[in-house]
């Protein structure tokens, strides 16, 4: 009997790359299917091309989906793999995130080269990262460090580290144990005061509405505790409006039927802080994470989010 070849499409990237053989892999084992069930279909994306000034600046998080979603809608592709952090909350009318698979560690790490770890680097040192979250949690917690943008994949990041154009980076431990590169860590910071980015370590599956087949196939490599976190975690980044250039933490626990979650906005350079918590049913993750985003624009004002552009 001939079989349809489910095509999977991903960014190029070497981490992208390594989230779509792990999903097909996944697929693989829990459908007893060969890897010609699967096709990999490579997408240039917006936010591949533009390197020379900060995503956030020329459209932010959607210019690494746009042209994926083009090719899910037009049937080009039948499922889409990312990485959850970089997802907008709000996705093309007809498409929908379908599954996440479970979640890998959440926390950033740090490689250091002037010191292993973040705190004793010396003085004014030059730490690289082009992510307004960890740029406004390192000053808050050094505010004599100095943070350069420091964009380009893993490789290229590294490269400029052992080069010597910085004294440390920072980069998710997900990440990095994903490209097998978790050797060069040289710190994982704590959550507590580095809470990660909504949806970090969470690869999810993006398809179209009403794709049955596609459902079927997904169902036994979804994980519900992580799709319960994120759908919290989500919510809270829309309850924010997605207002890109303000500094977002957020992360959901799920314990069982219980949830756990933890949000902080920042200014830019990290010396204003608001923190929320929530805790409840992991079934009504959504609310729990709407209700927290709310909460916290509340405690912030709205001058906070226009403050810093
Ligand atoms: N914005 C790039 C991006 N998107 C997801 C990850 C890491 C993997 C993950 O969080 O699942 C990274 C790189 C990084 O932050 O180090």
């Amino acid at each position: 009997m001939q079989m349809d070849v489910l095509k999977i499409g991903t960014r190029g990237s070497a981490l992208a790359l390594a989230q779509a053989h792990e999903t097909r892999a996944r697929l693989m084992a829990a459908h007893g299917l060969p890897e010609a069930a699967f096709e990999i279909v490579v997408i240039s994306t917006s936010g591949d091309r533009i390197q020379d000034r900060p995503l956030s600046e020329a459209g932010g998080k959607g210019l690494f989906t746009k042209e994926i979603e083009e090719a899910l809608l037009d049937r080009r592709i039948d499922i889409a793999v990312h990485s959850s952090k970089d997802m907008p909350t709000a996705l093309p009318a007809g498409l929908e995130l379908s599954a996440f698979l479970e979640r890998e560690d959440v926390r950033d790490a740090f490689i250091g080269r002037a010191a292993a770890r973040l705190e004793d680097l010396p003085q004014r040192a030059v730490v690289g990262s082009s992510s307004l979250r960890r740029q406004a949690l390192i000053r808050r917690l050094r505010p004599d460090i100095e943070v350069v943008m420091f964009r380009g994949n893993v490789q290229t990041r590294l490269r400029k580290l052992y080069e010597g154009q910085v004294a440390g980076t920072l980069l998710a431990n997900a990440g990095l144990r994903r490209l097998g590169m978790a050797d060069v860590i040289t710190e994982l910071l704590p959550l507590e005061r580095f809470p990660p980015a909504p949806g970090q370590g969470a690869i999810c599956i993006e398809s179209r509405i009403g794709d049955e087949k596609v459902k079927t196939m997904l169902e036994p490599i979804g994980h519900v505790a992580t799709a319960q976190a994120l759908s919290c975690e989500r919510a809270f980044l829309a309850a924010l409006d997605g207002s890109c250039r303000t500094p977002i933490a957020g992360y959901a626990q799920i314990d069982g039927e219980r949830l756990a979650f933890a949000g902080m906005i920042l200014s830019p350079d990290g010396q204003a802080v608001h923190e929320v918590a929530a805790e409840g049913r992991a079934a009504e993750a959504a609310p729990l994470g709407t209700d927290a985003g709310e909460r916290i624009r509340e405690k912030a004002g709205a001058r906070f989010f226009e403050g810093w552009s």
